[in-house]
């Protein structure tokens, strides 16, 4: 039996995993996720080509290891899921994780990595730790696998010195650590090589500016099919507000907020501290605030329920109106593209109209049947600019983090 590769996106409520064949392109086998981790039943979803399967898990999740335990256990033990029976079947574990400090690319995790990416626990614990947690269980309970960790940050290493430097104490900000290092660079490096091939054009004379909004949101600036600039910045807080992040406020609002700022928050354990501030602004900001939802599909309708979900979705538009247009004026007006990926940039059609219609003074426009449409399962990338357009085109690219970690993981090897 040919061996595959296991790729891991474990975020803050949800463990995703796919298995795919050890070849290049790799080919999904099957897709298995559990979301609600944090908001009690978590909810078992799984796909093997066209069969699906959706069930709420009896058994407390309380952690990221159990929840990785459980999924690959379901796997195994599914007699449809002949390819992948044991540990055995499995060559390499891809894992995201999304701070990589100074990390250029992938490393495999050995004693000395791993030591290095504990190292960086401190500056990310909110977003780390889940995925270092299953490196480490994988480290122990699958030691003949190969574990490979892929980095959101890597990918935005061209940012030019002035763009990722703070203003600060630059003794301070070096021994610290503290610049901007930007996130979502798994996916960005997907849509890149995913855009460029439709476009027909080489990565690198591509410049774009693409949107990964989903709960986390971010934006990037692509000059030459390289990160110029990014919204996010040394913590995925920065840029753009989510669903349950404030994005980019004033400093200082913080510390009028509440006088426990810099005090441990309660959801700090043992191995992870987080201050009440850090805590507030990322998990208790955002869409979840301000309307009590984190689902933007609640949001982005035509008839909004409440005041404060019309709102919600202004205050959206409005920060991403003001990177596209930074970012149209940093590339010199010479793009490419831009590009609408993630879960609201892919789904919402509602979204991606309001701001074509806001950024048409940059030659932006759409045809109205073919975003209303969206892309199909099997498209990857969707033009849906105006078919009279001379402006930038637009484009909806169905992202894939897990895809983009195998296929690196399947060219290193051949
Ligand atoms: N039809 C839709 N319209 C607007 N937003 C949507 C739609 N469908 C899903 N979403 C949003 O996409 C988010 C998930 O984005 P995704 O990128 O898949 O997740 P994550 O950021 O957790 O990786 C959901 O929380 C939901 O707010
Ligand atoms: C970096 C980040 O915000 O990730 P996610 O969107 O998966 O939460
Ligand atoms: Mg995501």
């Amino acid at each position: 039996m040919p061996k595959s590769i296991l790729a891991v996106n474990a975020g803050s409520s949800s463990v995703k995993i796919t298995f795919y064949t050890l070849e290049n392109p790799p080919r999904t086998i099957a897709d298995a996720s559990i979301s609600g981790i944090t908001a009690p039943p978590p909810t078992l979803k799984y796909q093997k080509g066209d069969k699906k399967h959706k069930e709420e898990v009896k058994e407390k999740l309380s952690t990221p290891q159990d929840t990785f335990k459980y999924l690959l256990q379901r796997c195994f033990s599914d007699p449809d899921l002949s390819e992948v029976a044991s540990v055995d079947d499995l060559e390499y574990i891809c894992h995201r994780v999304v701070h990589g400090g100074d990390y250029r690319d992938a490393v495999e995790i050995n004693d000395e990595t791993l030591d290095r990416l504990k190292g960086l626990e401190d500056l990310a614990p909110l977003h780390n730790f889940s995925a270092l947690e299953i490196v480490r269980l994988c480290r122990v309970e699958l030691p003949k696998v190969r574990s490979i960790t892929f980095f959101d940050s890597a990918f935005h290493q061209t940012i030019p010195e002035a763009v990722r430097t703070y203003p600060i104490n630059q003794e301070i900000a070096k021994a610290n650590g503290l610049r901007k290092y930007g996130f979502h660079g798994i996916s960005y490096s997907f849509i890149l090589r995913s855009v460029a091939q439709f476009l027909n054009k080489p990565i690198e004379k591509t410049n774009l500016v693409v949107l990964h909004i989903g709960s986390g949101a971010s934006i990037c600036a692509i000059k030459d099919g390289k990160s110029v600039d990014t919204s996010m910045g040394l913590t995925p807080l920065a840029g753009l507000p989510g669903a349950t992040r404030s994005g980019s406020i004033d400093p200082s609002l913080v510390f009028h907020y509440t006088n426990e700022a810099g005090k441990l928050s309660p959801a700090s354990t043992s191995e992870m501290h987080i201050s009440t501030a850090e805590d507030i602004l990322n998990k208790q900001s955002g869409w979840k605030a301000l309307t009590g939802t984190t689902d933007f599909s609640q949001i982005a309708v035509e008839n909004p329920t409440s005041k404060a979900h019309k709102l919600a979705f202004d205050i959206f538009v409005d920060r991403i109106q003001g990177y596209i247009g930074s970012y149209y004026v940093k590339l010199n007006g010479e793009l490419d593209g831009v590009v609408f990926a993630g879960g609201i940039g892919e789904k919402s059609a509602l979204l991606r109209r309001t701001l074509v219609d806001k950024c048409q003074c940059l030659g932006l426009a759409i045809d109205d049947v073919a975003n209303d449409k969206g892309p199909g399962d099997e498209e990857t990338v969707k033009d849906i600019s105006k078919g009279s357009s001379k402006g930038p085109r637009v484009l909806v690219c169905q992202t894939n983090e897990q895809f983009e970690m195998a296929y690196h993981c399947a060219c290193s090897r051949s």
